[in-house]
């Protein structure tokens, strides 16, 4: 892997509205958020809350209404096209649900790809390490049919780090795998985080997957309305219990206050 900065992710006051008029969606209402260098943190909320698009948004994948997203102190409002698309492709991993690998080349290649998009050589033993971390050395022919969801899904995350990303994106990365194979993608997740100073940005509906982030973010209606420290998988479908019961059902918790679970 390439070297790397450890990045702060920031959202100020970031707005994001689909569609004109009375079709207008408030997706996002104002976030405002950092993902510190280094850390892992998990999106929740229930289903629309504003999860994916708050990803797209810091992610520079889209652009908010109004408000700022910066990454490592580069406010991304402020790059062309061109330079955006260069600066999340140099600096920037992303990892979706769907593993998006192209089914025509074999995993090596998958894996080579984005240092070839860069112009980069894309080293042979680069591209090898990178199939290895993630256990899958010996499939380095094989192409996405020929291998599991799980593969896939280690061919994706292999290929989201080889360029040695300051910061990962990550949307359901295991909602189409089971337990165990998710398991394993979320503990390289994990490891990117420990191991590599990498800042790991995961939206997941599964509060085990949540539980292995060093904190949990909760969305509702487009706002954070809560945060948790430290989660456990009890402690984060509790909160998730009690925000899909709406605003009038937290049950005994309480409403949630972002910074709450700090003070705890
Ligand atoms: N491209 C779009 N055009 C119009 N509305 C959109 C678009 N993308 C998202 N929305 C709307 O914005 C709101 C937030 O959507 P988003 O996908 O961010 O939620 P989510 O929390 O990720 O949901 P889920 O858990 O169901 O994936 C929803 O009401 C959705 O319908």
């Amino acid at each position: 892997m390439t070297e790397k900065q450890a990045a702060v992710v920031r959202l100020r006051q970031v707005r994001k509205v689909y569609g004109t008029g009375p079709a207008a969606v408030t997706a996002l209402d104002g976030v405002t958020i950092d993902f510190p260098a280094g850390s892992f943190t998990a999106v929740m909320g229930p289903s629309g809350s504003g999860k994916s698009t708050l990803l797209q948004m810091a992610a520079g994948l889209d652009h908010p209404t109004a408000g700022e997203v910066s990454i490592g102190g580069v406010r991304l409002a402020e790059l062309s096209e061109t330079r955006l698309t260069r600066f999340r492709r140099d600096r920037l991993g992303f990892v979706f649900q769907s593993f998006n690998l192209l089914p025509f080349l074999d995993a090596e290649l998958n894996v080579a790809l984005p240092l070839l998009l860069a112009g980069r050589r894309p080293g042979r033993a680069a591209v090898t390490a990178a199939l290895a971390a993630v256990g899958l050395a010996d499939r380095l022919r094989h192409r996405p049919a020929e291998l599991s969801g799980g593969q896939q899904q280690r061919v994706a995350l292999a290929r989201a780090l080889v360029t040695g990303p300051d910061v990962l994106f990550a949307d359901e990365p295991t909602g189409a795998l089971d337990s165990a194979t998710g398991r394993q993608v979320l503990a390289l997740l994990r490891k990117a985080a420990d191991e590599h100073g990498q800042t790991i940005v995961l939206v997941t509906h599964d509060p085990v997957a949540a539980g292995y982030a060093d904190r949990v973010v909760f969305l509702r209606d487009g706002r954070v309305v809560g945060d948790l420290v430290d989660p456990t998988p009890v402690a984060v479908a509790d909160r998730m219990t009690a925000l899909e019961a709406g605003p009038g059902g937290v049950g005994e918790a309480g409403p949630m206050r972002a910074g709450e679970a700090e003070s705890r």
